[in-house]
């Protein structure tokens, strides 16, 4: 390990930027970011993730996916206009998707999406490193057959997230998040 201070830094005061513009990852950028996702612990090396890339012209056809979940579970008008303003937040959203095989026996499902899970924040952190911010968002529009479709999902698979990447408007200070370990960690 090069430089663990640094890397301790970055893993203690993560934390996630809602407010993003230009500029985005570039290409020699974005390997790094999946390089990183693509190293996460992962049992039975199954690769249990996809990622797909929307920047640009592909941001307008995430809006009319995001769209298409509201109306197919008839989430309502404020839904619709979180939609757009979601399609426009960032300059580059990774959807994640979780591609769970069923008929692993030494791997099971929940395992598999822990490793997605994993590749998730692997972004987020070899974002972070390269100086730039990002939130992971979900919703129900997750689950939106549109956006499934898009995202090439099979049956079992799971669109886990969609995060949202760029440059941080304004840093946002927050305390660091755990105060007190003692109430989650203990000794056996
Ligand atoms: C699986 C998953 C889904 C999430 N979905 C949303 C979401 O839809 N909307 C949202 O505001 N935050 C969502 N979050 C939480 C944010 O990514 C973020 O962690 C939270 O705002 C706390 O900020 P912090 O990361 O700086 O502590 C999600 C987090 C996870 C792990």
């Amino acid at each position: 390990m090069e430089k663990p201070m640094e890397i301790l830094q970055l893993l203690t005061t993560r934390r996630s930027e809602k407010r993003l513009s230009e500029p985005a990852p570039n290409e020699e950028q974005l390997k790094q970011i999946f390089q990183a996702a693509l190293n996460v612990p992962d049992h039975g090396r199954l690769h249990p993730y996809r990622f797909i890339i929307i920047e640009g012209k592909g941001l307008n056809k995430f809006k009319t996916l995001l769209q298409a979940a509201v109306e197919e579970f008839e989430l309502g008008e404020e839904a619709l206009k979180k939609a757009e303003n979601l399609a426009h937040r960032a300059p580059m959203v990774i959807g994640v998707v979780a591609k769970i095989k069923k008929d692993i026996p030494k791997v099971p499902g929940w395992e598999q999406m822990l490793s997605a899970g994993c590749a998730t924040y692997a972004i987020q952190l070899a974002a972070n490193a390269q100086g730039f911010a990002n939130v992971w968002i979900s919703g129900k529009w997750v689950n939106g057959n549109a956006l499934r479709k898009a995202f090439s999902c099979e049956e079992y698979d799971q669109v886990i997230g969609l995060v949202m990447l760029g440059t941080a408007e304004e840093k946002n200070e927050r305390e660091k998040k755990i105060q007190n370990i003692e109430d989650f960690v203990s000794y056996l």
